[in-house]
């Protein structure tokens, strides 16, 4: 409850954070679009093995977005990036879904 008034006291006075993570098959664009935002390029991209993290900056909202490996045997691992996670933008196929924002997820 505390960190959800921080945040909205955040939103109306200063800068706030985010950490959203991005997960979804592999190939779908994940990595295109975290350089997208980050440096305003489409970068020629590999396989990602683990994750890429970069900020970005939104207005007055830092985004750390998290975006992890989709290929089959780093699926089980995506649960381990849940903790303290404020979005979840899933990835199917080439379509975007911004399933979960300020959820403060813990599982
Ligand atoms: N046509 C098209 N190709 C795209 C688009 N976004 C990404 N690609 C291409 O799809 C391929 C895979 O893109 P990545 O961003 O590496 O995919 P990813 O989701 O990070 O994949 P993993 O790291 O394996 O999980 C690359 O060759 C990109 O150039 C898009 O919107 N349209
Ligand atoms: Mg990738």
């Amino acid at each position: 409850m505390g960190q959800a008034f921080r945040k909205l006291f955040d939103s109306f006075f200063g800068t706030s954070e985010m950490r959203v993570v991005m997960l979804g098959l592999d190939a779908a664009g994940k990595t295109t679009i975290l350089y997208k935002l980050h440096i305003g390029e489409v970068l020629s991209t590999v396989p990602t093995i683990g994750f890429n993290v970069e900020k970005v900056q939104y207005k007055n909202v830092m985004f750390t977005v998290w975006d992890v490996g989709g290929q089959e045997k780093l699926r089980p691992l995506w649960r381990h990036y849940f903790n303290n996670t404020d979005g979840l933008v899933c990835f199917i196929a080439k379509m975007i879904l911004i399933c979960t924002l300020l959820c403060n997820c813990s599982a």
